[in-house]
């Protein structure tokens, strides 16, 4: 059981993004929504479990959009800090499909706020990552979608 649950150890979670389509890219933004995850808070051992929503500017190429989840489950199945692994969604994505940017959300509820300690069962922590390509226009003056655009999106 706990081989499943701390499965992404020692693993990169930007190398299950092997799948990457360079065909008739356009520069619109893709998003994928919804993906459930579940993790193990590295402080109680408990676990935190939600829903992860990404979006990315394509530049030349698409993700297989299986991969990201995929990569998702690899940062998740680990002792993990919930902030931390939204990066390394966002840091998985920025470093294999190269997007002109990317962002993404995470909403959790972590059993260590809700079972014991201060016991607020139901609550829902939200994090949030962005990242922008070291030459990307999204900052604001090009034509690309801005970091502001892609939070929107996930809703924030
Ligand atoms: N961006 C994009 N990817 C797609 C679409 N349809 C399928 N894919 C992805 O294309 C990829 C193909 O990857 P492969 O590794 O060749 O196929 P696979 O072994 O079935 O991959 P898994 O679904 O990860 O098991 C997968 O990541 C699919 O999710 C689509 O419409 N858009």
């Amino acid at each position: 059981m706990y081989g499943e649950i701390f499965a992404g150890v020692g693993r990169d979670p930007a190398d299950e993004i092997d799948a990457v389509f360079s065909d008739n890219v356009t520069q619109d933004p893709v998003m994928v929504r919804d993906i459930p995850f579940f993790s193990m808070c590295e402080h109680h051992l408990l676990p935190f479990f939600g829903h992860a929503h990404l979006v990315y500017v394509p530049d030349r190429h698409i993700a297989g959009i299986s991969k990201i989840a995929r990569a998702l489950d690899t940062a998740s199945r680990r002792l993990q800090v919930q902030e931390r692994l939204t990066a390394q969604l966002a840091d998985a994505v920025l470093s294999r499909v190269e997007p002109l940017a990317v962002a993404c959300r995470l909403e959790a509820e972590h059993m260590c706020m809700s079972m014991r300690g201060v016991h607020k069962p139901g609550h829902r922590v939200v994090t949030t990552a962005v990242r922008l390509a070291t030459n990307s226009s999204a900052n604001g003056s090009g034509s690309a979608v801005a970091p502001r655009d892609l939070l929107d999106m996930l809703g924030h």
